[in-house]
Order: structure tokens, then sequence, then C-alpha cells
């Protein structure tokens, strides 16, 4: 894990108070932690730390809607309106156009964190319904006609939790533990919204302010309200590869939703980085790899396997608003996956 450490240990020297990756490869566990996962306490990262996963949650929600899918309670390319009537002005965007970023959906956290502490600060503890947060959208106006172009959205993944509850009638915390968490006996993985604190032993998230030379701001605890079925999961690196794992591995869904999953399309103009239905492909020097990333304050992710599930690697920072970091961070995915410590 020589090449992996010295990734880690340069998102540290970047601003990252810690970081781990863990690798799972064929059944074969390679793990290393740098840095300090408390700076108060003085305690060092630890690679069984659990942390805020921000939007890999989005896989998680993907992956219920398309159980539904599979079940024939909910059409993939039907429209919003058919399950929540009147939400959305333009009744031309269909389930699909959420879950591939291509709704034309303004993404409200634009405003919310225009200026990354005060904006943090103002909704740390509070508590929206979802629909408050598809209204906030919704009063900016569309960025582009349904279909037209891939543009992150979390709106997009705020409606799917939408349907979702309506769908099923209950709490989306409830279909994740019900058709994820327990079969696959995610023990480090919760969705405790709108509680704020991390359960067990886990990382302290470092918020970096806009403003150099600024101390960082503890965000451990907050609601993530604003994020909830795009954002709010909670795991640690272990659940995170037995979740990719067994989402590629064909555990969780069957060939039909899985393959349109996999659908991908170009998200920036490197070609190397695509999305699918909830789902990135990042194709690395030796190999295409697919999960998703994640953002929150105090905490960066990235969540990746190979298209058949064998391998895996799970990568976290208990820093954000440092893209140096984040860039870095995702460096422990070629180190991993195609470098001399390959997985
Ligand atoms: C992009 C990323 N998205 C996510 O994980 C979602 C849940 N997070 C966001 O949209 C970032 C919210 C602001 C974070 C804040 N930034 C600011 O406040 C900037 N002013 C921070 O960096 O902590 C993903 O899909 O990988």
């Amino acid at each position: 894990m020589r090449a992996v450490q010295e990734v880690l240990r340069q998102a540290v020297e970047q601003g990252a108070p810690g970081g781990l990756t863990r690798v799972d490869s064929d059944g074969v566990v390679y793990g290393t932690a740098v840095g300090l996962g408390d700076t108060a306490a003085g305690e060092r990262m630890r690679i069984g730390n659990r942390f805020r996963v921000g939007s890999v949650t989005k896989t998680f929600s993907t992956v219920v809607l398309m159980q539904l899918v599979a079940e024939g309670r909910v059409d993939l390319d039907a429209p919003v309106g058919d399950h929540l009537p009147g939400l959305l002005p333009d009744g031309r965007v269909t389930v699909r156009h959420l879950l591939r970023h291509r709704s034309g959906l303004w993404d409200y956290t634009n405003d919310m964190f225009a200026r990354t502490v005060p904006g943090f600060e103002a909704v740390r503890d509070e508590v929206f319904t979802m629909e408050e947060l598809v209204k906030r959208s919704v009063a900016h106006g569309p960025t582009a006609e349904p279909g037209a172009a891939y543009q992150y959205s979390n709106t997009n993944f705020v409606v799917v939790g939408m349907i979702i509850e309506k769908v099923t009638g209950n709490p989306a915390a409830e279909e994740y533990r019900k058709r994820i968490i327990e079969p696959l006996d995610l023990r480090h993985t919760h969705y405790v919204h709108p509680g704020t604190t991390v359960p067990g032993r886990h990382s302290r998230g470092y918020l970096r302010p806009d403003e150099a030379g600024q101390p960082l701001v503890d965000s451990t605890e907050q609601t993530v309200s604003w994020g909830q079925t795009a954002g709010a999961m909670i795991s640690n690196a272990a659940d995170l590869n037995r979740f990719t794992s067994a989402l590629l591995g064909g555990e969780l869904l069957a060939p039909e939703q899985l393959a349109e999953m996999l659908a991908t399309t170009p998200s920036d103009s490197t070609g190397k980085r695509f999305y699918g239905l909830g789902l990135r492909r990042y194709d690395l020097s030796c190999v295409s790899v697919y999960g998703h990333t994640g953002t929150v304050q105090g905490y960066y992710t990235y969540a990746f396997t190979t298209r058949d599930g064998s391998r895996s690697v799970a990568s976290s920072a208990n820093t954000s608003n440092n893209g140096t970091v984040n860039t870095t961070l995702g460096g422990t995915l070629e180190a991993a996956f195609c470098g001399t410590d390959r997985a």
C-alpha cells in the first residue's frame, strides 16, 4: 500500500487532517490510514472509522428505485408527475432524467453554499422537507430542456427520494435498511436524518473556510437535511466496498436493471468520466471502475469497484472545500487499481 499511502500523505500535506483507503481484492483486504481522525483529541485516523459519504447516497437511492422498477412499481421513462403530480412545472421530466442528471432542475445548493461556512452554519441544524428543497430549485427555473444535457444537481436525487417514499409509503431510511443495509449486513452504514451525530467510532470532519488562512471548522455534527436522499448517508470503507462489490456483482439488482444503471454518457470533457443512473464510471489507465464520489461538509469520499465487483476501493479524507485535496484523494483509485499496489 506504499503508493496509496504516498497519495494520502500528500492529501494531508495539502490540508486534510487525515485520510484512509481500504482495498478489497478477491477477498483479500488491504488498508492504510494516515493523519488524524480527531484533531482536538489528537486521535489518529483509523481504517474502520465511519464518515459522512455525501453523494455516494445517490447510488443507494438509485438501487432502491431500480428495485422498484424491477417490481413494476416505477417506470423509468414515465413522467415524474405520474408519482408526484404538480411537483415539477415541466411535465416532460422523467424518472430516468433525474437519475442521469438530465432533468434541467437547478441545484439549490448552489445558492445555499455560495458562501461556504456561513451557508453551512445556516443549515447545519435545520430540518427541511424534501418538498421545500425542490421548491427552492423550481423557483430558480430550469437550466436546460429535459434530456438535453448532463448537469449535476442534488435536486434530482431529492425527487428520487420523494418517489421512493410515495411509491413504498415508507421513509427512505426504512427502504435503505430493508433492501440494502440488512441484506448486505452493512453494520457501519446508517441513515440517521434528521439526527446530527455520526454513531459509533468515526472521523470528525473539518470544513475549510473560503478565506485563506482561517482555521478549519469542525463540521461533524449536522442534520444533512439539505442533502437527505442525495447525500445524508453514513458508512465506512469496509461497508462501501461491500456495497459497490455487491451492486456490480449482481447481488442487489437483476441484470436488466444493472445494465440500465451502467448505460453511461460523458460527464465531462476528459473522455474518462461518465455518468449512468446514479453511478459514475471512471476510466483509469488500466481499468474502468464504477461507483460514486461524495462531498459533504468535512468529508470527501471515493467508492469504486471493477465491472464484476471483484476489486473495490474506498477512500475518505476528513476535510472539504479543498479541491486540491479532493483531486489528490481521487489519485488513490489509480494507485490502488493500477499502480504498484494494484488491487
Ligand atoms: C460533487 C459531489 N456532490 C455531493 O456529494 C453532494 C451531496 N454535495 C454537494 O453538492 C456539495 C455541497 C457543498 C459542499 C461544500 N462546498 C461549499 O460550500 C462550496 N462553497 C464543501 O466543500 O464542504 C459528488 O457527487 O461527488
